[in-house]
């Protein structure tokens, strides 16, 4: 048996996610009993591929770097080109569908379609795209058991971190009343490099090039990136749905340079928090930046590493620390989602 896998969308994650794949084959193989091919990519200006027998990811890649598309990939008999996302997700070959498109903070689309009919022709789902699990994870979930195939969405919060493996699975038994979080990489990294002497332009141009950033980054500097994360952790985590406008929300355009690098001076740090507390079976939520002490665990989180605390019942404070965003460390998520779907089979 072998995974294959439909790339809808072919750009930082999904690219990183295939890098992987090639990189890591034998190992994979080996340790895992793991196998995949790529039999298709469709992404909106490269150009789509599709061989029922796998795609030569070398080839892949020589063309990306040639022309900047799929178009220099050489022809094969039986290969096709040019199928956009809904016909690669319905005609193809594939059981896995890897959704890995720009998430649209207004809408969620076309990842919730693209979510909805693989799941109806009966295809596993593995997505680091936002939109679908924050605006229709009720539906998409039903969608997804009454189709017996699995949805994997563990890189929409922190990244490979496995901040929603960890509730699911090893706080199972007890309830999360509380979560506070840095859980935006790019806003945490351009607050690090503003403090360390950077200007906010500088810093995000370097957010970008290391592959933080959303396609607009004004999701990730208003605070919408962290919202839907917020909701994801409220409703996945917590059982309870929000909609946008019951989390307030300030971005950290409204902090300067200059109040950045002043409330170090002071023993402060600013960072942007995302915040959950359940009152009576009611959410309060937030995302905003709050100067911290130094003192507190959250005020040590820099660049774009992030951070969560759950409090539970039992337990107590939990807290988890990892990357929040990046091209390998969500590559990765998409790895642990497949090996999931991969292990549950057997
Ligand atoms: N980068 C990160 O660190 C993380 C990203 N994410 C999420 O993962 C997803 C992918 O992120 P990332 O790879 O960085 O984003 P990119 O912008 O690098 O890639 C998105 C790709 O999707 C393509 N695309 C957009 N719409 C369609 C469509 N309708 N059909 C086919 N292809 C389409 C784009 O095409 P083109 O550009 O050619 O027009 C682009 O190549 C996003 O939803 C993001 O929020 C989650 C966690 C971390
Ligand atoms: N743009 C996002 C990417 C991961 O979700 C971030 O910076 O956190």
């Amino acid at each position: 048996m072998e995974h294959r896998l439909a790339m809808i969308g072919f750009g930082t994650v999904g690219q990183a996610l295939a890098r992987i794949l090639m990189e890591r084959k034998a190992e994979l193989r080996e340790k895992e009993g793991y196998m995949a091919r790529i039999t298709a990519i469709s992404d909106a200006m490269k150009g789509a591929l599709y061989h029922p027998e796998g795609l030569d990811l070398v080839q892949v890649f020589r063309s990306l770097e040639q022309t900047g598309t799929l178009d220099a990939y050489p022809d094969t008999p039986g290969l096709k080109r040019g199928w956009d996302s809904l016909k690669t997700i319905e005609d193809t070959n594939a059981d896995v569908v890897v959704e890995v498109t720009f998430t649209d903070v207004e809408t969620g689309q076309p990842a919730i379609d693209h979510c909805r009919r693989a799941f109806e022709a009966g295809k596993h789902v593995v997505t680091t795209n936002k939109g679908p699990v924050a605006l229709a994870y009720r539906e998409l979930s039903e969608l997804a058991e009454k189709n017996g195939v699995f949805w994997g969405f563990e890189g929409t919060v922190m990244s490979g971190t496995p901040a929603l493996r960890l509730p699911q699975t090893a706080l199972a038994g007890d309830r999360v009343r509380e979560i506070r979080g840095i859980l935006n990489g790019t806003t945490n990294y351009i607050l690090t490099r503003v403090e360390e002497g950077r200007s906010l332009d500088e810093a995000l141009r370097e957010a970008q090039h290391h592959g933080y950033a959303e396609a607009d980054p004004t999701s990730d500097l208003e605070g919408f990136d962290a919202l839907y994360k917020v909701m994801i952790l409220s409703e996945v985590v917590m059982g309870v749905p929000l909609n946008r406008q019951d989390v307030e929300r300030k971005g950290i355009q409204t902090v300067t340079a200059e109040a950045i690098r002043q409330a170090k001076r002071e023993g402060k740090r600013w960072k942007v928090l995302g915040q959950l507390r359940e009152e009576e079976g009611r959410i309060a939520a937030s995302v905003q930046p709050v100067a911290i002490p130094e003192t507190d665990p959250l005020a040590g989180v820099r660049g774009a590493l992030n951070a969560v605390t759950y409090t539970c019942d039992l337990l107590g404070p939990v807290t988890l620390v990892g990357a929040g965003a990046g091209r390998s460390e969500t590559g990765f998520a998409l790895l642990a989602d497949l090996i999931q779907i991969w292990r549950d089979a057997r």
